[in-house]
């Protein structure tokens, strides 16, 4: 079986075609992630090709299934650049969390992605909070007592603004809210300092995977929350452990994003992988 393994900015998947996917159960997959007994990764892209539109599924080092994943997204734009499906034309990707809009520029090393709007119903992460928006909503982790903005890109986003980033408080409190009761799917959880009008620093724990050193819809979702209060204006850059990614707006919260990706590695990965495991 084959993967090919990217990342951007650290933040690292395995690609595979739809039917090296189909011979995996999913504690295969979940042994696959693992950096230890398996290959090591952030998730696994899933490449579907059978319809007219390429289309992506993206599983979660815990095995969990997201509705859409920013850095996976132009690494999957790469891929597709790579195995000669696309050129350098914009085009379009299915993901759970909705279509959008890829491009990879010369030199595939920056690709673009149209990550469509920001929505900040609580509705559409889910959570159960009332109300059309949380933008101020007061969470208890650790002890500590924060404010949250509630965002979603398709996928769902915790957001609360520090006034430093400490990312060892990223690590201590990020599970905790990752599975508070509100968010009947869990959430992403992004803590964020604003730099300036056009620099922002976060820290993220995402939702099935923990601690990484990038997300891109992380920092879109970080980016469209201190856009929402008025702290940012339309390009924001955002800086992560991992490196930065430009991101900016149009119409209402429509959510645009470049960024590197860099391939790693084609790997056969041996059956022996697996043999410990109960059939
Ligand atoms: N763990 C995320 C998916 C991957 C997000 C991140 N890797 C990105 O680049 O957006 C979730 O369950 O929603």
């Amino acid at each position: 079986m084959i993967f090919h393994r990217y990342h951007g900015l650290g933040n690292d998947y395995l690609v595979c075609h739809q039917s090296v996917a189909a011979l995996l159960s999913n504690e295969q997959i979940q042994r696959l992630c693992d950096r230890h007994y398996g290959i090591g990764s952030d998730g696994l892209l899933i490449d579907h090709d059978d319809a007219d539109i390429p289309s992506l599924r993206i599983i979660n080092p815990d095995g969990s299934e997201a509705e859409k994943s920013g850095n996976g997204l132009r690494i999957y734009a790469r891929y597709l650049f790579d195995i000669g499906r696309v050129a350098h034309e914009p085009f379009q990707v299915n993901t759970p969390g909705g279509q959008v809009r890829c491009e990879v520029t010369e030199g595939a090393h920056q690709v673009i992605v149209d990550m469509g709007q920001a929505k900040f119903s609580p509705a559409a992460l889910p959570a159960s909070v009332e109300g059309d928006e949380a933008l101020a909503l007061p969470l208890v982790a650790g002890g500590h007592n924060l404010s949250a903005t509630l965002v979603s890109m398709g996928n769902p986003h915790c957001v609360i603004r520090v006034d430093e980033l400490d990312l060892e408080l990223v690590k201590q409190l990020g599970s905790e809210i990752e599975t508070l009761a509100i968010f009947p799917k869990r959430t992403n959880v992004q803590f964020v300092q604003v730099l300036d009008r056009n620099n922002i620093n976060i820290g993220i724990w995402e939702r099935g995977a923990g601690y990484t050193l990038a997300s891109g819809s992380s920092s879109c979702a970080a980016a469209s929350a201190m856009r929402k209060l008025a702290l940012v204006d339309e390009n924001v850059t955002v800086h992560m452990p991992g490196g930065k990614l430009a991101i900016s707006f149009s119409g209402d919260f429509q959510v645009n994003m470049r960024g590197p990706v860099q391939k790693i590695a084609t790997i056969t990965l041996d059956n022996d992988c697996f043999w410990d495991m109960t059939a």
